[in-house]
C-alpha cells in the first residue's frame, strides 16, 4: 500500500502539491489522473524520495522511501523510458542492476521473458525503438519483485500493441495483489486500466472513487473528469467559433 499523509510541496510561492492525503491499496490499478500542473509528477517524485516534501509524509508500506532497505524490492518505477546507457544491452542493464541489489541473476532472465526482450537481450540499448525502451523499462520496475509499482505515463509514445500490452500487465500485477499506481493523460485509457481513480487538481485531491462511481451521471468518464476539473486548471480553452 501506497500512503499520503497530507503530502505538501512548494516551489518558492507556489503550492505543487497542496496537503494530499490518500491510500492507494494493494489488488487493483489505481489510476493518477488531474489537468497538466497539477502535480502528479511532484507527487510521484516525493513517493520516491526525489523531492523532499515540506509538509507530511510518502509511505510505502509503512516507510519512508529513503528508509527502505532494498527499495527495488519493495518499489518498481517507471518514470522515463529511455534513460539507459545506450551501449550496453538490456541483459547486462538488468544483470548490473541486479548485482547491485541483492537480486538473483535468474530473475533477469525471468523478467526479459515477461516483458517480451529475450531475443533482443544482447542487443544495445541505444539501438531500440521506444517501445522497446519502455518494455526494458518495465523490466527494471519487475527486476526486484516488488509488492509496489508506480509509473508515470506508461503508454506515453506506444502504438496500440504496446498500449494493449501494458494495460494488459498492470491488470495482471494487481490481480497477483501488487500495488500499482499509474499516471496518465489518457482518460479513455485509463478508463480501461484502472479500476480506481486519484483525481487533483492544483495539487488538492478532487476525488478518490472507482472508475465506475466517477462516470456515472456523466455521458462519459471524460466528461465526467472534464467536470470535477474545471475550476482546477490555470488555462482554460476558448472553444472555435
Ligand atoms: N522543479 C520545479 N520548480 C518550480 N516549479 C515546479 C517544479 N516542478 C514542478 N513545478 C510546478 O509545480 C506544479 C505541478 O507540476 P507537476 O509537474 O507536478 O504537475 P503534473 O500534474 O505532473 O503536470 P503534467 O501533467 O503537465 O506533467 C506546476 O505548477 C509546475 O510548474
Amino acid at each position: 500500500m501506497i500512503e499520503l499523509r497530507e503530502l505538501t510541496k512548494r516551489y518558492g510561492g507556489r503550492v505543487a502539491v497542496d496537503g494530499l492525503s490518500v491510500r492507494i491499496q494493494p489488488g487493483v490499478v489505481t489510476g493518477f489522473l488531474g489537468p497538466n500542473g497539477s502535480g502528479k509528477s511532484t507527487t510521484m517524485r516525493m513517493i520516491l524520495g526525489l523531492d523532499a516534501p515540506d509538509h507530511g509524509e510518502a509511505l510505502i508500506g509503512g516507510v519512508r522511501y529513503p528508509d527502505l532497505s532494498w527499495p527495488l524490492k519493495a518499489v518498481g518505477t517507471l518514470l522515463d523510458a529511455g534513460a539507459f546507457h545506450p551501449g550496453r544491452s538490456a541483459r547486462a542493464h538488468l544483470a548490473a542492476l541486479a548485482a547491485s541489489n541483492d537480486i538473483s541473476g535468474s530473475r533477469v532472465e525471468q523478467v526479459l521473458r515477461t516483458v517480451g526482450l529475450s531475443d533482443a537481450a544482447t542487443r544495445r540499448a541505444g539501438t531500440y525503438s521506444l517501445g522497446m525502451r519502455q518494455r526494458l523499462g518495465v523490466a527494471v520496475a519487475l527486476l526486484g519483485d516488488p509488492g509496489v509499482l508506480l509509473l508515470d505515463e506508461p503508454v506515453n509514445g506506444l502504438d496500440p500493441e504496446g498500449i494493449r500490452w501494458i494495460r494488459d500487465l498492470l491488470r495482471g500485477l494487481a490481480a497477483e495483489g501488487r500495488t500499482v499506481f499509474v499516471s496518465s493523460h489518457l482518460i479513455a485509457e485509463m478508463a480501461l486500466t484502472a479500476d480506481r481513480l486519484v483525481v487533483i487538481g492544483r495539487g488538492r485531491l478532487l476525488a478518490e472513487t472507482t472508475v465506475a462511481e466517477l462516470a456515472a451521471g456523466a455521458d462519459s468518464l471524460e466528461d465526467a473528469f472534464f467536470r470535477l476539473t474545471a475550476q482546477a486548471t490555470d488555462y482554460r480553452g476558448m472553444g472555435a467559433s
